[in-house]
């Protein structure tokens, strides 16, 4: 599915610009608090138009809090938010009208075929009965839907649901798209599907905040990153610029023999490296690194202990160990 341009389509005029420059999206010192929690806590972010910012956190970090408050559907308690140039509290019916929103629980009707779908929420924007079959057929062809579009949309996979609640959310032409967690529990094939969708649509004019919890995603489609942590800033950047200051790339080595772990990860530390050796079974030792040339020094300094190693393996960091690294910074700064 490469290659996929938006169907043209009529959008809302530009907007009044009561926000920034061409900002499509703009949180300024945004707190929220229910109660006691305080679910965000001074964020702010910012995506130029046609830009794709990935909101990156765990579970309660305040990502699905930000994407309520910037689609209209939650009040801020404090602080300033404008999408594609309206202020949430003063313009929600505008910013309504040039959103669309796809979330972790598909909002499709089960009951209804594929087609049917969108061709209800079409007519619900307004579209005469033509029009409206007219962007179903569009958009189902986009989606790679039209075999499966006369199904009723329950018998659908996870991926096909997902790509017709992307579709669903798109019937309006959507100057700025919110994707809660598009992928999450998707085959690596529906994501990187979704992924080339979303390609297309930021190619287009599209722009895309996008939560997620895998550093994967964000990786390939985000511009810029913002990491949440209990509903706080704790990291912006792109992605690059995150692993280079908080991740490290590991190392990973399986041993020939298990017996083999402790002269390892010894010859190692003492060369420099803060080799942490795995569970005796697993017969692995991680050596994190700076540099790709660093992999040559880890293998020579086992080739001097004496140490045979079956398989090596090179990864990048995850967002775990961005997220670990931005925990102990944050540990280390809480007082006791
Ligand atoms: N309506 C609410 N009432 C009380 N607390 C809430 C409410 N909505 C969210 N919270 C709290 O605010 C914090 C942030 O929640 P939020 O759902 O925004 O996190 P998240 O990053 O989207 O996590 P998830 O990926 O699990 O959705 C959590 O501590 C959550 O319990």
């Amino acid at each position: 599915m490469s290659g996929l341009v938006t169907p043209p389509v009529t959008r809302p005029g530009p907007a009044p610009g009561s926000g920034s420059g061409d900002l499509m999206i703009e949180a300024d010192n945004v707190t929220k608090s229910f109660g006691s929690v305080h679910a965000l806590d001074s964020v702010s972010v910012a995506a130029p138009r046609g830009t794709v910012l990935g909101l990156l956190g765990h579970n309660g970090a305040g990502k699905t809090t930000l994407v309520n408050i910037l689609t209209t559907a939650l009040p801020l308690t404090s602080g300033r938010a404008c999408v594609a140039g309206f202020d949430v509290a003063d313009k929600p019916v505008e910013i309504r009208r040039r959103i669309g929103l796809t979330g972790q629980f598909a909002s499709v009707d089960g009951q209804l075929s594929g087609r049917d779908n969108i061709v209800l929420i079409a007519r619900l924007l307004g579209a005469g009965r033509r029009a409206a079959a007219a962007r179903a057929d569009e958009l189902l062809e986009l989606f790679a839907l039209t075999e499966v579009a006369d199904r009723r949309a329950s018998g659908y996979s996870g991926g096909l649901r997902r790509r017709l609640d992307l579709a669903v959310s798109l019937v309006g032409a959507p100057e700025v798209l919110f994707l809660d967690e598009p992928t999450t529990g998707l085959d690596p094939t529906s994501r990187l599907n979704l992924w080339e969708i979303v390609e297309g649509l930021v190619r287009q004019g599209t722009t895309v905040l996008l939560t997620t919890q895998y550093l994967e995603e964000a990786d390939r489609l985000a511009d810029t990153i913002t990491v949440l942590s209990e509903g706080r800033v704790v990291a912006a950047g792109t992605a690059a610029e995150l692993k280079a200051t908080i991740g490290r790339r590991t190392v990973t080595l399986t041993l020939e023999t298990g017996e083999d772990l402790g002269r390892a990860g010894a010859a190692l530390r003492v060369a420099g490296f803060a080799a942490v050796n795995g569970e005796d079974e697993a017969r692995t030792v991680v050596v994190p690194i700076d540099a790709t040339r660093e992999i040559a020094d880890v293998i020579r300094t086992l080739d001097q202990a004496g140490v045979e190693a079956s398989e090596l393996t090179f990864g990048e960091p995850s967002l775990d160990d961005v997220y670990l690294a931005l925990a102990d910074r944050s540990a280390a700064r809480t007082p006791a």
